[in-house]
């Protein structure tokens, strides 16, 4: 044993600190030598080496992580054994990672690499990692939602999505409305508590936007997210859904957006798919000069018990208090009231007016277009939204506000900027305020029509639509209610930026021993 410690040690005077927790070493193998290297250097008068190589997590810039590997010599046998034999038994013992995962892979996402990226980067560390897959190549949208509904969901640890936040979406109401139909829950009920899901969604980002993945683990890389996988992290995510007179909709995690972000995703059509995610950019442009606004009423119960405010100068990072807390009080509520969900008659407040846009966000919504994203002190796992109400502005004004999202300013020091923490609300455009007829003979009219009596001023008679995640709403009145932590991602938050890289390890493989 000693004889190991001491080639650790040489190997960390001649090359680099070699400390690395358990949690975060990814497999261990045995090495064999030909008799070429046995003969080299200062080997050569050793009798036969025996030798292992640990694969461990290595932090990069911008939370990047990569696979590294620093292989232990020795020339006992036995002791080597031993060592190999010491760590897999400490990798057995992390019961959080998954050895069995299901796989859907959106071929046509993004730049359509998902196939390419998951068979050269993602499959050799699953391999390494002994993690065995079932691989499903989607061949139609709603493909892997529908394969939840068949499969036997209950002998996989996790699933994981190779694409972008469509289709994790998709795998997400695959596996949330799964969990409500085995257990009894009515999904259409706008009230019903509904049940968490424990089947982590891993995602291996190969998308346009890819905010889902950027908000939760700092960056969008396929390696990256497949090593948080491998080491089993955990982190649980709000889910928002969203009713229409008592119907079902859609569950939403990152963006509901009406006005400007629904318009986008209008104007980009399946067939600007083959601009790839530049298409998003284009449509962004050709919304903003059109610079219509909507008039309609919100009404929200703000979010009282959460401890945060989206002014807040810090945000969620990787083993964030608040949403500790908010684990803790839902804990507590479960306990006191079994199923049944608190629901409280707390006071409506209710806005009425013309928005340029009305965003309500679960995470952040960093991305690489917007690294602090929509709303930088947003929590992943609080069980509350962020709710931004753009009012009619400038287009000058508006394009200040844009701009804010790509800079350190803040985003919502404008007048026509308002932000609530909210824990549901409820929308209403102006339009199906007004009485059924009026609706019916406008709804004949083309969209993007502007405004009779002034046809300047780019009020639009029409509604906007919803973009839930990059999904198209049928209904512009909705009912929006958020539910805490109801399913759990293989991430951890984004962590701190941490300067030394030693010191983000809690101990070495020396100690273990
Ligand atoms: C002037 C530059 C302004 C840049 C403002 C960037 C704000 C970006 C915030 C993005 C939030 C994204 C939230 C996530 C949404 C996704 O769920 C969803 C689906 O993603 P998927 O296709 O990967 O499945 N993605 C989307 O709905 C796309 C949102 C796209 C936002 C692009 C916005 C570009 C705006 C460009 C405005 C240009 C004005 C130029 C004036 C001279
Ligand atoms: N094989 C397929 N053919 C067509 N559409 C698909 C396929 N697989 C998944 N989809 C759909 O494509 C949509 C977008 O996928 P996504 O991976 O999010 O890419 P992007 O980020 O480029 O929008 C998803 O909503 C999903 O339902
Ligand atoms: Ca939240």
């Amino acid at each position: 044993m000693k004889e190991l410690v001491l080639f650790t040690v040489k190997s960390c005077v001649h090359t680099e600190n070699c400390f690395v927790p358990i949690s975060e070493i990814i497999a261990v193998e045995e090495r064999e030598f030909n008799k070429k290297q046995r003969n080299i250097g200062r080997w050569q008068k050793m009798a036969k080496l025996h030798a292992f190589t640990v694969y461990y997590v290595k932090r990069a810039r911008n939370h990047r992580w990569r696979c590294s590997d620093v292989t232990f010599w020795c020339v006992d046998e036995h002791l080597c054994n031993q060592w190999t034999q010491a760590l897999k038994e400490s990798l057995e013992m992390q019961k959080s990672r998954p050895k069995q995962l299901l796989v859907y892979i959106n071929p046509y996402g993004g730049k359509r690499q998902g196939k390419r990226i998951y068979e050269q980067k993602v499959a050799p560390l699953f391999n390494l990692a002994s993690i065995s897959t079932d691989v499903v190549i989607t061949e139609h949208a709603n493909h892997a939602k529908d394969n939840l509904f068949e499969v036997n969901i209950y002998k996989y640890d996790g699933v994981v999505c190779v694409g972008g936040d469509g289709m994790f979406s998709e795998v997400m109401h695959g596996l949330i409305g799964r969990m409500q139909k085995d257990s009894g829950i009515d999904q259409n009920n706008p009230k019903a508590s509904l049940v968490q899901c424990n089947i982590r969604i891993g995602i291996i980002p190969a998308g346009s936007t890819d905010c889902i993945c950027y908000s939760t683990v700092g960056i969008s890389d396929p390696v990256t997210s497949a090593l948080h996988i491998i080491v089993g992290d955990c982190q649980p995510l709000d889910v928002s859904s969203v009713h229409h007179n008592n119907t079902f909709l859609k569950y939403s995690v990152s963006l509901l957006g009406y006005g400007f972000y629904g318009d986008i995703l209008k104007d980009n059509s399946e067939k600007k798919r083959w601009m790839g995610p530049m298409r998003y950019d284009y449509s962004g442009f050709k919304t903003f000069l059109s610079h219509h606004y909507y008039e309609g009423t919100i009404a929200y119960q703000p979010a009282k018990r959460t401890h945060g405010s989206p002014r807040d100068k810090e945000s969620c990072r990787t083993g964030c208090y608040i949403c500790k807390k908010s684990e803790k009080q839902l804990a507590e509520q479960t306990k006191e009231h079994g199923l049944k969900h608190e629901e409280g008659e707390e006071e409506w407040k209710v806005i009425k007016g013309k928005f340029l846009a009305i965003n309500a966000v679960n995470m952040s919504c960093a991305c690489p277009r917007s690294p602090k994203g929509l709303s930088p002190a947003a929590h992943l796992a609080d069980g509350s939204a962020d709710l931004i109400l753009v009012r009619k502005c400038s287009r000058f004004d508006f394009l200040r506000y844009l701009v804010r999202h790509t800079n350190q300013d803040d985003q919502f020091d404008f007048p026509f900027v308002d932000v609530y923490r909210v824990k549901c609300f409820q929308f209403t455009s102006k339009l199906s305020e007004d009485n059924e007829s009026n609706v019916m003979d406008i709804g004949k009219k083309r969209f993007g029509q502007f405004c009779r009596d002034h046809p300047a001023c780019c009020c639009n008679i029409v509604n906007s639509t919803w973009n839930c995640d990059g999904e198209t709403l049928d209904s512009s009145a909705i009912e929006v209610r958020v539910h805490c932590q109801l399913m759990k991602l293989f991430a951890r938050g984004i962590e701190e930026n941490c300067k030394d890289e030693a010191a983000c390890s809690q101990s070495s493989i020396e100690q273990l021993l």
